[in-house]
């Protein structure tokens, strides 16, 4: 394996954490899981998103950074590549489609500083699927407080991560998840772990599944 950190990305519900799993056990990674359903403001934020978006956005990234700085601290002998189902940066993305300016600004000076404490993966793969299939995914996985995300939210965030990849230079490899079945399709994992082969240049790649 070329790599010792890489990281899953996409928008909400494409299926991060299904390769995510997926890739760790076939590759006896050690695996780092948003902890999204311990946080207390998620399904108030989005019954009101006004009242709830800074207390979100703010706990979120009190544990991300929790759990990615403890990466820096602890090894795992036995596995060698670690593999996450977010990046520390997706705090801000969220944030910035989230909050009104003003707090975004203040929101924004915290993250520079705790951001430089963050370790960067080596490789991003971002899992890519439009805004249909993205609403079907998250009707189909039925969490109570996320079946009314409006198709403009999902835009938005989709919009806020790639223009930031592009924008950073982030070595990505995108990959079009519009019918990705990591599950029954061997095919579908197996074009990932070509990827995971690979070593790239700084800059964008595209790939599709068969
Ligand atoms: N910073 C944030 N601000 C607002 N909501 C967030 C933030 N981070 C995560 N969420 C919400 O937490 C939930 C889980 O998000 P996330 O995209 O990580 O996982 P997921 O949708 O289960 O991903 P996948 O299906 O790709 O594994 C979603 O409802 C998402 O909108």
């Amino acid at each position: 394996m070329i790599y010792n950190y890489i990281t899953i990305e996409g928008n909400i519900g494409v299926g991060k954490t299904t390769l995510a799993n997926i890739l760790a056990e076939k590759l006896n990674a050690r695996l780092v899981l948003e902890q999204f359903s311990d946080n207390p403001f998620l399904s108030k934020f989005y019954k009101n998103p006004e009242q709830y978006a800074f207390p979100l956005e703010l706990s979120f990234m009190a544990e991300r950074y929790k759990q990615l700085k403890e990466l820096i601290h602890t090894r795992d002998l036995f596995k060698s590549l670690t593999i996450t189902d977010y990046l520390f940066t997706k705090c801000l993305l969220f944030a910035k489609v989230n909050l009104p300016d003003e707090e975004f600004r203040l929101y924004q000076k915290l993250f520079d500083i705790i951001h430089q404490q963050i370790l960067k993966p080596e490789l991003l793969i971002y899992l890519h699927a439009p805004v249909n299939k993205l609403q079907a995914n998250i009707k189909k996985r039925n969490r109570s407080y996320e079946q009314a995300i409006p198709d403009e939210y999902l835009f938005n965030i989709q919009e806020m991560y790639t223009n930031y990849i592009k924008q950073h230079n982030i070595k990505a490899v995108f990959v079009d998840a519009s019918n990705a079945d990591f599950i029954n399709n061997p095919a579908h994992v197996e074009v990932i772990l070509d990827i995971l082969s690979k070593e790239y240049e700084h800059g964008q790649y595209y790939t599709s599944l068969p």
